[in-house]
């Protein structure tokens, strides 16, 4: 039996699948390659379903793939499939619009942190819920930084203390994410960054291993590592 979304739950994940994963080389759209036999999509799906503020899953596809995707997704949880954009950002945007007024809460989360484990969404939603506008999951930064200038050439070194590696889900409320969006001049590669340029706070909470984006060849190494692993 497909598993089920809650009809009461205050929260609508975004799931931006649409990118083409150029850093991951040859082999479809990113969301749609496998992992342990299943696409990144089917993983990350069913984490979202499995957290129980969820109300709603909207899902950005290819814009070919979209019949595919609904029928891919159809056993695994109810989502709703939209055609992506050219950008993450258009394909965020597109997906918000299929999100009713009513839904207090939204996440917008990468199909390619596809073994996020609900209990990060969980986190990220109550922190919305408890009166952050936007809030983004984070981990310290492990290695040092250097800032480098024309030839390569060192410039000096960050102090990685303030810095932080930002993951998904990122979460907002409605009215919040959806005025950034409106109002959004230029891509960012986050939305997190639309909502700071609006000048509204954002509040990080701490982010999880496991949420590590599957971007190059080696990610999807460990990544399977990671699944049999926990
Ligand atoms: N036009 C786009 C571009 C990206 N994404 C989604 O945004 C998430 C984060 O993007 P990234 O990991 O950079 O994916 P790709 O854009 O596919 O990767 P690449 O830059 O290597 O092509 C992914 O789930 C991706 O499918 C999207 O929905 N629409
Ligand atoms: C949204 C994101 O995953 C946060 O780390 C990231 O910014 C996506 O960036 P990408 O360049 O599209 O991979």
């Amino acid at each position: 039996m497909t598993p089920q979304l809650n009809a009461r739950g205050d929260v609508a994940v975004l799931v931006p699948a649409a990118g083409a994963g150029l850093r991951l080389g040859p082999g479809g759209p990113k969301a749609l390659r496998l992992l342990a036999g299943e696409p990144l999509l089917v993983h990350a799906i069913r984490r979202v379903v499995a957290a129980p503020s969820v109300r709603m899953i909207v899902v950005a596809a290819p814009a070919v793939e979209v019949g595919a995707v609904r029928d891919l997704l159809a056993p695994v949880a109810p989502v709703t499939v939209v055609a992506g954009g050219t950008e993450r950002q258009e394909s965020v945007s597109l997906a918000l619009a299929a999100v009713p007024a009513e839904i207090g809460i939204v996440l917008v989360h990468d199909a390619a942190r596809a073994l996020t484990p609900p209990q990060l969404i969980e986190s990220v939603a109550a922190a919305v819920r408890a009166g952050s506008p936007a809030v983004i999951p984070v981990l310290p930064v492990v290695d040092t930084i250097k800032e480098v200038g024309p030839g390569e050439i060192v410039l000096g070194t960050v102090d990685r203390g303030v810095l932080r590696s930002v993951q998904t889900p990122q979460g907002f409320r409605h009215d919040v994410l959806a005025a950034a969006h409106a109002s959004a001049a230029g891509a960012l590669t986050d939305d997190a960054g639309l909502v700071e340029k609006a000048g509204l706070p954002v509040t990080c909470v701490p982010g999880s291993e496991l949420a590590m984006k599957i971007t190059r060849p080696l990610d999807l190494v460990l990544a399977e590592a990671l699944l049999h692993a926990t």
